[in-house]
């Protein structure tokens, strides 16, 4: 699965590349976020792979249900696709977004892959754990490195949202005013925990489970654990009548070692 995961988020990052290297259109979704051609070709050819060789998992993908798809899934073992993940990134001109797939049993995201195209890296999380590939420019897999969390930092580098940041996150980068901070689009945040470069990942603000599964499952295979307040792990596939199908509540992603602590009445400390 992690092995078909990886060819068609290869795939569809290419096609992303193609349509950034050609003009495109920003379109507004309903919930005012940018949407392109990009997302769409990116989700559909995924989406047919995944349907083809995967039929027996149901897939969330994020544009069929902005485009009204029935969210009322068996989620006991289902995939979670963001085809673009950064959208505003990506709008922006800049190379922080990401190609996301990840599969979910249980609530638990089991494997999942990361692909940002522009930077040419690839992350990948799976039962044989974490793995960061580098990407050569006919979208091959050229180098593997294993990946673990937390390589003990002197200083602990927080990462969060560069274009979303809540109030609420603001407040409490300013209790850890001795850590290093470090601005990054799209899931790649959970990658630089993954892979060691940071410690913290705090998301008090809006996300759904299509942008955070596949990081989140690199950075559970690499060591790391995200959880909300309380410090239980956050979970997938909640699509409980009354509340938005797949969104996540806040949460905190980190390394290990500074999970439970951290993250233990975070937001009474922070109101
Ligand atoms: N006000 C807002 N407008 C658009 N997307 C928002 C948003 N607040 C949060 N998001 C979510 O944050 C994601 C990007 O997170 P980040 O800022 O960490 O890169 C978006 O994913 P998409 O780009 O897949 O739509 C979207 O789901
Ligand atoms: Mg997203």
């Amino acid at each position: 699965m992690l092995a078909d995961f990886e060819s068609l988020a290869l795939v569809a990052g290419k096609a992303i590349l193609d349509v950034r290297n050609d003009h495109f259109a920003v379109e507004r979704k309903d919930d005012d976020s940018p949407v392109t051609e990009a997302d769409r070709q990116a989700e559909a050819i995924i989406l047919e792979g995944l349907r083809t060789r995967w039929s027996e998992f149901p897939c969330i993908a994020e544009e069929e249900v902005a485009g009204g798809r029935d969210t009322a899934i068996d989620t006991s073992a289902f995939i979670l696709v963001d085809p673009l993940d950064g959208t505003r990134e990506f709008v922006n001109g800049r190379d922080e977004f990401t190609v996301n797939i990840a599969f979910v049993r249980d609530g638990v995201p089991l494997i999942g892959v990361v692909y940002a195209p522009a930077l040419g890296v690839l992350y990948r999380g799976g039962p044989d754990g974490a793995q960061r590939a580098t990407v050569d420019e006919r979208f091959a897999i050229v180098e593997r490195q294993e990946l673990a969390v937390d390589r003990g930092n002197e200083t602990p580098v927080i990462v969060t949202s560069r274009l979303h940041r809540s109030a609420e996150t603001e407040a409490f980068l300013a209790r850890f005013r001795y850590a290093e901070l470090a601005f990054f689009g799209s899931s790649l945040k959970f990658c630089c925990l993954a892979d060691g470069s940071a410690n913290l990942y705090p998301r008090f603000g809006r996300t759904m489970e299509w942008d955070t599964a596949a990081g989140d499952a690199v950075l559970r295979a690499a060591g790391g654990l995200t959880v909300v307040e309380g410090g239980t792990p956050l979970t997938y596939g909640k699509h409980i009548a009354g509340d938005v199908p797949f969104a996540n509540p806040w949460f905190l992603a980190a390394a290990r070692s500074c999970a439970p602590e951290d993250a233990r009445g975070w937001r009474n400390e922070t109101s």
